[in-house]
C-alpha cells in the first residue's frame, strides 16, 4: 500500500507512545472496510536518537506483522507514508476495543468461562509467536484487542517483538507486567518473560483489578524493586 487518499479518518480511539489510533473507513476494490489506522508523525521535539529508535520500532512492527498469520494475532492490511513523512499503519478494527478498556472502563459483566476463553486465546497467540522464534516483550491488557461481540481476542502492538535467536538484554516493556529477569540490569531474557506477563494478565482478568495498583504513585525503579522483593498484586 502506498496511498492513503482512499482512507476516511473517523474518531480517535487510542494513543500509544508512537502515535494515535483512529477508526476509519477504507475504500479498497469497490468495498468499504472499517479499519483502525495508527498515525505516526515526526515530532520536531524528538532527539535524533529518539527518531532512530522510533523508526526502528515501527519498521520492526510492520515487518513482524507482515509475516504473522494467526487467528489470535491482529492483521495488518498495509502501511503507507505521505510526503511529510507521516506513517499510516492500517489494521483490522477491533470493534470491541481493548481488553483493558473492557475490564476497567466498562460495567459489562463477563462470565468465568468467557474469561478462561480469552486467556486460552491469548495463550494460543503467544504460543504461535514463540513457535516462530519471537518474543512479544510487552504483553498487557492494552495490547489485547477484542472482536466479534467480545468473543475473539487478538494480540496487537508488535513494535517490541524480537527474534529469540538474538541475545536480549534491552530494557523494554511495561513495568507492572515485567518479569524480574527483565528488571535486573543486563538480565538476559527469553520467551519466559511473556509467560510472566501472561500470569499478570491472568490475575488482572480474573480479579478485574489493575496489577500493582497500590504502587501506582511510586517511581518505576521503586516498583521494580518491590516486584523483585516478591511483592504480589
Ligand atoms: N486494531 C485496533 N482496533 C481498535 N483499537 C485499537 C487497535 N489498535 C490499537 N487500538 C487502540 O489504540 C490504543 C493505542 O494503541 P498502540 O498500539 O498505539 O499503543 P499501546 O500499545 O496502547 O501503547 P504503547 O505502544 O505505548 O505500548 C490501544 O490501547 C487500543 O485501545
Amino acid at each position: 500500500m502506498d496511498n492513503v487518499s482512499n482512507i476516511k479518518l473517523g474518531k480517535r480511539i487510542g494513543c500509544g507512545s508512537y502515535g494515535v489510533v483512529h477508526k476509519a473507513i477504507w475504500q479498497a476494490n469497490d468495498q468499504l472496510k472499517k479499519i483502525a489506522v495508527k498515525i505516526i508523525q515526526e515530532n520536531n521535539e524528538d532527539s535524533e536518537t529518539e527518531i532512530i529508535n522510533k523508526k526502528k520500532n515501527i519498521l520492526n512492527e510492520i515487518r513482524n506483522l507482515q509475516q504473522f498469520n494467526h487467528r489470535n494475532i491482529v492483521t495488518l492490511y498495509g502501511a503507507a507514508k505521505d510526503p511529510d513523512n507521516t506513517i499510516y499503519m492500517i489494521f483490522e478494527l477491533a470493534d470491541c476495543g481493548s481488553l483493558y478498556n473492557f475490564l476497567h472502563c466498562s460495567a459489562n459483566d463477563v462470565s468465568y468461562v468467557d474469561k478462561i476463553n480469552w486467556m486460552a486465546q491469548c495463550a494460543k497467540g503467544i504460543d504461535y509467536l514463540h513457535s516462530n522464534n519471537t518474543i512479544h516483550r510487552d504483553l498487557k491488557t492494552q495490547n489485547l484487542l477484542l472482536f466479534d461481540k467480545y468473543r475473539r481476542l487478538k494480540i496487537g502492538d508488535f513494535g517490541t517483538v524480537k527474534q529469540l535467536t538474538t541475545i536480549n538484554t534491552e530494557f523494554i516493556g511495561t513495568i507492572r507486567y515485567m518479569a524480574p529477569e527483565l528488571v535486573i540490569a543486563n538480565g538476559k531474557y527469553t520467551e519466559k518473560c511473556d509467560v510472566f506477563s501472561f500470569g499478570i494478565i491472568f490475575w488482572e482478568v480474573m480479579s478485574r483489578k489493575k496489577p500493582f495498583e497500590d504502587l501506582k504513585d511510586m517511581h518505576p525503579l521503586a516498583i521494580q524493586k518491590k516486584i523483585l522483593e516478591g511483592c504480589q498484586r
